[in-house]
């Protein structure tokens, strides 16, 4: 059987849209998003209809028709916790990924562009590997005081994909090795993969190094202190730390490759808060070590910051005497998305069902 599969991914600073005829990539778009483009939706879900009509007018651009189409699968978003895999996506999903139910976030966008696209078209809409894949070991759910749990909310799809991928160039069982992945975009985690699962991750909303744009870890006290200082409203404060925290808070900007001519030209300032970051993703992949023991068959980079020499290169000088580094610029979040769809789709994998426990 022949498949045309739509795939939607919309990331904190842009939306990836693709085409693939079975593995075969037709087209994909970048649309990149900058901070002042976004930042006049005062909530994500608000990005909604200009996310959507963005797909919609993209597929037309591109000379293809959604009436060609045998499925639409999405990025999953904010979920509840669940188990890896491709889930078919229901109107609980859809109830779920409206209201957030583990918080805010652009990939929460794609299931609910992708539900009302396919009902329209009476197609099936995918989701495979949500950022909630959650595979905890008991000890990293605990935080320090009961009433908070630790979450795992990770960038789980392409952490997987890749990882499978360096698996396979280094002639390793997936499931038999331990790697550490770094996704390094606009949000960052850094998770440590015991033999093949995420046994702990950095929240890339709330946790870990800072970023592009987010604020990773910030000191708990001068935090509450600055919740309370009248300051910031609630969602004020949220925004700060996620969407304009990180190098955006610092320097204004989220893209890096600007950034790094400003590092050129000689800037001191800049380049202080750029290696801050490079020295913070360091610091994670270091703890993350320990979890895995120091048994590290490899450290992985990917995502848009991978593609930075500059980045790469200063990550590596603190974390080689770890293990080898291997470096997978960008993202392979689409691919893996059109794969998981066509693993249902050719009936090699039941799609997993979304239930949630009591909810009809
Ligand atoms: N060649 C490059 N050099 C430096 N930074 C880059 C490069 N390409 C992309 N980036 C940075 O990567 C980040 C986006 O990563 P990406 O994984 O595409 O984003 P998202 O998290 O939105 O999916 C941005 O901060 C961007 O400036
Ligand atoms: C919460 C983890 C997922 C994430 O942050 O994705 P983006 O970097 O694409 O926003």
């Amino acid at each position: 059987m022949e498949y045309q599969i739509l795939v939607i991914n919309p990331g904190s600073t842009s939306t990836k849209i693709a085409i693939y005829h079975n593995e075969k990539l037709l087209f994909e778009e970048n649309i990149s998003h900058s901070t002042e483009e976004l930042s006049k939706y005062e909530r994500i879900i608000d990005q909604l209809d200009f996310r959507k009509e963005m797909v919609i007018k993209t597929v037309k651009e591109k000379g293809f028709s959604l009436e060609e189409l045998d499925a639409i699968v999405a990025r999953g978003g904010l979920l509840r916790p669940l188990s890896g895999g491709t889930y078919r996506i229901n109107q609980q999903m859809v109830n779920d990924l409206k209201e957030g139910v583990q918080g805010e976030h652009a990939s929460n966008l794609a299931g609910l562009i992708a539900f009302d696209l396919a009902s329209k078209l009476n197609i099936p809409a995918f989701t495979v590997d949500p950022v909630a894949v959650d595979e905890f070991i008991p000890e990293a759910r605990i935080s320090g005081i009961p009433e908070i749990e630790r979450r795992s909310l990770s960038h789980a799809l392409n952490i997987k994909a890749t990882a499978r991928q360096a698996a396979r160039d280094l002639n390793l069982s997936f499931s038999e090795c331990n790697f550490i992945v770094a996704h390094l975009g606009g949000g960052i985690s850094i998770a440590p993969l015991l033999k093949g699962r995420i046994v702990d991750v950095n929240n890339a909303n709330e946790s870990g190094p800072f970023s592009p744009e987010r604020c990773g870890q910030l000191p708990v006290g001068d935090l509450v202190r600055l919740a309370f200082s009248g300051k910031y409203t609630f969602r004020e404060l949220k925004k700060r730390m996620v969407g304009q925290g990180g190098l955006t808070a610092y320097l204004g900007t989220n893209n890096c490759q600007e950034i790094e001519e400003k590092i050129k030209a000689g800037d001191e300032k800049v380049a202080e808060v750029y290696h801050a970051m490079i020295y913070q993703i360091a610091k994670e992949i270091g703890a993350m070590a320990t979890v895995l023991k120091g048994e590290v068959d490899a450290i992985i980079l990917t995502g848009g910051l991978a593609h930075s020499k500059m980045v790469t290169d200063g990550i590596t000088e603190y974390v080689q005497y770890i293990a080898p580094v291997k470096v997978y610029p960008g993202a392979m979040e689409m691919l893996a998305l059109c794969q998981g769809a066509l693993r249902v789709l050719r009936r090699e994998e039941e799609p997993l069902e979304y239930i949630v426990e009591g909810v009809k």
